[in-house]
């Protein structure tokens, strides 16, 4: 099935910015890590952990460091799993960066997910978190107290150990893909499906826990321009292109959203086998795509 190509960069002009992005998943007790932002870009927000990579630094040494600030967990460069990169352009406006967002999952890590001054931790299933989100999917407005990460986990002294649901991972709540990023509505499903098929394909997720892959409403797939999904079996990476429509004022923090990210306009997500990283300004960065 053919993608959209109603969607093309425009690299060469345009400054990236780097970030970071990393979702915790304990694959084994079904559950997926995210943390609620309490303050700067994306305050009051569910999103994976991260933040810029600061000069010199490495994209991966910048996820290591961010998620160990952000969460309290610790993991090697070596355990942080590239999944993918966000690409996320304002049509508007020449002069504002690309948000080059390099996506990584970690499955095994040193020390237990911690409230910091800038994120709340809650673990969502990640079972029920397969499908594209729509409007009547339940999403879970508040989230339990119970379901909240608390000192008593932190005791337990670990994920495989702590007891933070009683009644067990399958009463977690569907991630709440409606108090994210507009545009994770569209690529965290994706993911959560290859991460999911892949490792069931290696019997690795706790017990069978895991659903078989369902297939998303046409309408969903073809407007996301997405491949069909057996034609991805076997690719690594995704890559989601999302040129945003609207104002562009980085500055402008209207109610703690910054106006620039109120319209997700075209937008595309491709499956591939390497991510074509490049040379950007002195750093290994994303190469023009396609
Ligand atoms: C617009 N669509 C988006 N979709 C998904 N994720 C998005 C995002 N836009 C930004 N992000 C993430 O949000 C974090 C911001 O990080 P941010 O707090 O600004 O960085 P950092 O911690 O370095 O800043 P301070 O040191 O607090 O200034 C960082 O993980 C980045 O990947």
């Amino acid at each position: 099935m053919a993608t959209t190509d109603a969607i093309s960069l425009s690299p060469k002009i345009k400054r990236h910015k780097q970030y970071t992005l990393v979702i915790p998943l304990d694959l084994h007790g079904d559950r997926v890590l995210l943390g609620y932002k309490l303050r700067g870009f994306g305050q009051g927000k569910y999103n994976g952990y991260g933040g810029k990579v600061e000069p010199n630094e490495t994209v991966i040494a910048a996820a290591v460091r961010e998620l160990h600030e952000e969460s309290g967990l610790l993991v090697e460069e070596p355990a942080m799993i590239q999944r993918g990169v966000l690409l996320l352009e304002t049509v508007a406006d020449d002069t504002s960066p690309i948000l080059e967002i390099h996506v990584f999952t970690v499955e095994t890590w040193e020390g237990t997910e911690t409230a910091t001054d800038e994120m709340t931790p809650h673990w969502f299933s990640l079972s029920k978190s397969l499908t594209a989100p729509t409007k009547s999917t339940p999403v879970s407005g508040s989230i339990p107290p119970s379901f909240l990460s608390t000192s008593s986990a932190a005791e337990a002294g670990g994920v495989e150990e702590s007891q933070p649901h009683p009644g067990g991972p399958h009463d977690l709540p569907v991630i709440p893909y409606f108090q994210m990023w507009e545009e994770s509505r569209v690529w965290l499903p994706h993911l959560l499906r290859h991460v999911s098929s892949s490792e069931e394909g290696r019997g690795g997720v706790g017990g069978n826990l895991i659903s078989p892959e369902p297939s998303p409403p046409a309408a969903t797939a073809a407007s996301d321009g997405d491949r069909n999904e057996t034609e991805n079996k076997g690719k690594k990476y995704f890559i989601h292109h999302v040129q945003f429509i609207g104002g562009t004022d980085m500055d402008a923090v209207d109610g703690g959203e910054y106006s620039v990210w109120h319209g997700m306009g075209p937008r595309r997500l491709d499956w591939v086998d390497e991510l074509p990283i490049g040379e950007w300004e002195g750093r290994k960065s994303f190469k023009t795509y396609p």
